[in-house]
């Protein structure tokens, strides 16, 4: 789990896109065509924090005309991300992490997807963190938003040099509280290492999601709605995360105390950066499409023959207290975690969280992290120490597989929080969970599983996938097309779900993988 970044704090004399700072990688066997670039650390951690902004509300959305902006925030102890948090009704995201972390903060990192605000960033500073990285758009407190028009600061769009009084007010005191603060406040972002946007887009559009689309209607052309969903992303980030007018980013930076990059090249060379990352995290959202998919329960085989309710009524878009939107949010989550993957081929993240009794009042209400994680050699290990290949590679003794340790694995193993008997914890996997990985899942008492099920069945020899199908004690959410939106030619049950045996045949004309021979041992069970 351990990256190799060099942290590079993005001063100015640091943030040259297409420098060198792609991640050293593990790579140990020249057949191998070595792995994509990675995401490295700082840049994932605050993927997760704008992405964590994002996190869907119930009520009405975030009200334009407040001052006070919402955030996301991630807190990192020893490079794990220990807490995901993100502003409420009544709690900015910095207090939600207070509240939930309380002195466990001392030598945490966290990053912000704003500037803090003075009321957060005094507590945050004096919970005794040791650094504060913060993306460099609009602040906390609004530098571009006005204030509501009963107010005398009233200015309609104001611009950043006539910024509202409260606004001005928290900057300087932000200002203080950062140059009199112990923890180092800072903005950290790392340019791309090239070719990683271009392979997150390529995988993104030919992940387990995308394939169970093509495989469900393999006449559709999956690179348009790919196109499609990462345009409609591309669209709503920039809109939240970016500042248009490169005078009023100027500005913002000016105030906020990061006059350096308001000066070229290196303020090119930021807002180029900021871009790059937005346009990633479009990507990686575009790679699960929303329109017609979710995550529908698989019911347990009793035998009986299932009533033909309306599909509708057994597979409300809120179950067990998860919405679909929610559910979709912790996945994408999942996958931004399998960018940091050590393995050449095939990244995996996996996500833990649990429903707790009470409410924390930030927007994931009931909901906290437990863990996450995602596939790499054992921690602490050096580059090149372990086998890399696959299972094409004739001498077993080179395959990677016996010493690569799970996504599933390093999100239990580095648990944050006890998973507690009688709460709903809900683990979110990129990929279907292998059979090294079920009895773990089961053991450590993980009540909900939300995944993609497209190698279900498969046994490639040093891996296979055939214990996931007879789980029977865990609930199981499959990423599938909504019942609702069924081809009326697709055969599925009467409660809406497509039948195993039918999408099964699809993967199998689809897929070049190898399939299980001797299903004999387990369940045959309906995906029901
Ligand atoms: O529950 C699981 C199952 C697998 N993995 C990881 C382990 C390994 O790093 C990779 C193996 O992926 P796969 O089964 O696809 O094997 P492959 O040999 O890499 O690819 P192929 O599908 O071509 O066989 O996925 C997990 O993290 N969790």
């Amino acid at each position: 789990m351990e990256g190799g970044d060099t942290r590079n704090r993005a001063d100015p004399g640091q943030l040259r896109p297409g420098r060198g700072t792609r991640d050293c990688s593990t790579q140990t066997d020249s057949k191998v065509q070595g792995h994509g670039p990675r995401l490295s650390e700082i840049n994932l951690f605050t993927l997760l924090s704008l992405w964590m902004e994002l996190f869907p509300q119930e009520q009405s959305e975030e009200d334009d005309h407040s001052q006070v902006r919402g955030m996301g925030l991630v807190v990192v102890r020893d490079s794990k991300v220990v807490g995901l948090h993100c502003s409420g009704p009544e709690l900015h995201a910095g207090q939600a992490a207070i509240i939930q972390h309380g002195s466990c903060l001392n030598d945490c990192q966290l990053y912000f997807s704003r500037r803090p605000c003075a009321t957060c960033l005094k507590m945050i500073i004096n919970a005794g963190v040791s650094q504060i990285s913060f993306w460099p758009g609009d602040p906390e407190v609004s530098m571009l938003r006005s204030t509501p028009t009963n107010q005398p600061n009233f200015h309609s769009h104001s611009p950043p040099d006539r910024v509202t009084e409260e606004a001005a007010l928290d900057a300087v005191a932000t200002e203080k509280l950062k140059s009199n603060s112990r923890p180092h406040i800072c903005v950290l972002l790392q340019p791309l290492p090239p070719g990683l946007a271009q392979f997150i887009s390529e995988t993104s559009r030919e992940c387990d999601f995308m394939q169970r689309v093509t495989d469900d209607d393999p006449e559709l052309s999956t690179q348009e709605l790919f196109n499609r969903e990462r345009l409609r992303h591309l669209k709503h980030l920039s809109r939240q995360f970016l500042v248009e007018k490169s005078q009023q980013h100027r500005s913002i930076l000016t105030r906020m105390g990061q006059e350096n990059f308001s000066v070229e090249p290196y303020f090119s060379n930021l807002r180029n950066n900021m871009r790059e990352l937005v346009e990633v995290l479009a990507a990686v959202a575009a790679g699960v499409p929303q329109s017609n998919y979710g995550f529908y329960r698989e019911q347990r085989s009793t035998g009986a023959i299932p009533e033909p309710f309306p599909a509708k009524s057994l597979l409300p878009s809120h179950h067990e207290g998860l919405s679909q939107e929610e559910a979709r949010h912790c996945i994408i989550q999942a996958r931004l975690l399998a960018y940091r993957t050590e393995d050449p081929k095939v990244g995996v993240g996996a996500v833990i969280w649990a429903k707790g009794q009470s409410a924390s009042s930030d927007r994931a209400g009931c909901l906290y992290l437990v863990g996450c994680g995602y596939n790499a050699y054992p921690a602490g290990s050096q580059y090149a120490e372990y086998p890399q290949m696959d299972d094409k590679q004739e001498d077993r003794q080179r395959r990677k597989y016996r010493y690569i340790v799970h996504a599933e694995q390093n999100a239990l193993t580095f648990r944050t929080r006890d998973i507690k008997p009688g709460e709903s914890t809900m683990l979110f996997v990129t990929k279907c969970p292998c059979d090294e990985c079920v009895p773990l899942i089961r053991g450590a008492g993980v009540t909900h599983i939300y995944t993609t099920d497209q190698d279900r069945d498969k046994d490639k020899g040093d891996i296979s996938y055939l214990r996931f199908s007879s789980l029977k004690s865990i609930n199981k959410y499959i990423w599938q097309r909504s019942p609702s939106a069924c081809l009326p030619s697709s055969p599925h049950h009467a409660n809406g779900c497509v039948g195993k045996h039918s999408r099964q045949a699809d993967q199998e004309s689809h897929s070049n993988k190898k399939l299980c021979t001797n299903r004999s041992h387990h369940d045959s069970p309906t995906v029901s």
